[in-house]
C-alpha cells in the first residue's frame, strides 16, 4: 500500500511564558525564559492512501497541533512529517485573511495554489456558490461569524481538490444543513480513495466516516487501530473519566505529564 502520511517522532514544543518581560528576555539572551511545553511528545503514526483517519482525546491533547504540523501550517520542534500529495487544511480560523473579503480570499488562496487565471475564473463560482454566502462574499471576512468563516473555508479546501483533506472541527460550528452537505462532500473524496484526517469531538461524525483513530492524550499516542478497536476503548475511558472527582482528574493529568516528561527524557 502506498503510504499517504508518514509522522515519526513529532515533538512540538511551545514556550509559555508569564509576562512580556520573559518574552523579550528569552529572545535576547541564550538563557532560557519561560517554561517548556509539549503540545506533542514523540508522535508517530502512517496512513495509507485512502485512509480516513480520526484524531480523538481530550481537550488540549494535542490534535489541532498535530492536524497543524501535517498541513505545513507549524513546523515541528523534532521528529519528520512525509505527506505525499497536496495536503489542505480545514479549519475555523486556518488560512482566510479578516481583512480581505470573501471573494478576494478564495483568488489569493487559488494563486498561492498555484492556479492559473483562467482556473480560477473557472472555479470561483463553484466555491461560492458551494459556500452559500451570496452577497456576503463581497464583504470582509472580519464581518463573518465562525459559521460563516467554517463555510468559505470548506468551500475553498474541498473545491480545490487537495490529495490529503485535513478537517479540523469545522463542522462543529456551522448549521445542520452545512454540516450535512461536507459531510457528502466528504465521502466523495472518500470513494475517490483520498486520503482524510479529521479531527471531531463527534464520536457519532468518526464513526460514520473514519477508517482509523489515533488517540492523543497529553500530546502522546494513546492508541492508533481501527474504529472498532479504539472508539470502544475511548468512550469508555470518557465514561470512567467523567465519574471521578475533581481531584481525581487532577492526578490523573499530572501522571499522565509524568508519563510524558519521562517519554522526552528517554528520547534525549
Ligand atoms: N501557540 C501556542 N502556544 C502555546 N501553547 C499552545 C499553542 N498552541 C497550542 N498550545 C497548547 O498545546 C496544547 C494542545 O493544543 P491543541 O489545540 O492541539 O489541542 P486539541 O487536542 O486540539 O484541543 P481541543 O480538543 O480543545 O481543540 C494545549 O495545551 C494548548 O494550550
Amino acid at each position: 500500500m502506498e503510504k499517504a502520511i508518514i509522522a515519526k517522532n513529532i515533538t512540538k514544543k511551545y514556550k509559555l511564558y508569564s509576562n512580556n518581560k520573559e518574552r523579550i528576555l528569552d529572545l535576547l539572551f541564550p538563557k532560557s525564559y519561560g517554561e517548556d511545553f509539549y503540545a506533542l511528545a514523540d508522535v508517530s503514526f502512517e496512513a495509507e492512501k485512502g485512509d480516513s483517519v480520526g484524531f480523538i482525546g481530550m481537550n488540549g491533547s494535542g490534535k489541532s497541533t498535530l492536524a497543524n504540523v501535517i498541513a505545513g501550517i507549524v513546523p515541528e520542534t523534532s521528529g519528520s512529517v512525509e505527506v505525499n500529495g497536496q495536503a489542505s487544511l480545514i479549519a475555523v480560523a486556518a488560512g482566510l485573511n479578516a481583512d480581505l473579503t470573501g471573494r478576494d480570499n478564495i483568488e489569493l488562496k487559488l494563486l498561492m495554489l498555484g492556479f492559473s487565471k483562467q482556473e480560477i475564473v473557472d472555479l470561483e463560482p463553484e466555491i461560492i456558490d458551494f459556500s452559500e454566502l451570496g452577497k456576503f462574499i463581497d464583504q470582509p471576512v472580519k464581518s463573518y461569524s465562525s459559521g460563516m468563516r467554517s463555510r468559505l473555508g470548506f468551500a475553498i479546501s474541498v473545491n480545490v481538490n487537495p490529495d490529503i483533506l485535513i478537517i479540523d472541527e469545522a463542522l462543529s460550528v456551522g448549521d445542520k444543513a452545512f454540516a450535512e452537505k461536507s459531510l457528502d462532500k466528504m465521502k466523495e473524496f472518500k470513494q475517490e480513495g483520498k486520503t482524510m484526517i479529521f479531527v471531531s469531538h463527534s464520536l457519532g461524525q468518526m464513526k460514520r466516516f473514519c477508517d482509523k483513530i489515533l488517540w492523543l492524550e497529553y500530546g502522546m499516542v494513546r492508541d492508533y487501530g481501527s474504529v472498532e478497536d479504539v472508539l470502544p476503548k475511548y468512550e469508555q475511558f470518557l465514561d470512567e473519566f467523567k465519574k471521578l472527582s475533581g481531584k481525581e482528574k487532577e492526578a490523573y493529568k499530572e501522571k499522565g505529564m509524568e508519563r510524558q516528561l519521562e517519554m522526552l527524557t528517554l528520547k534525549i
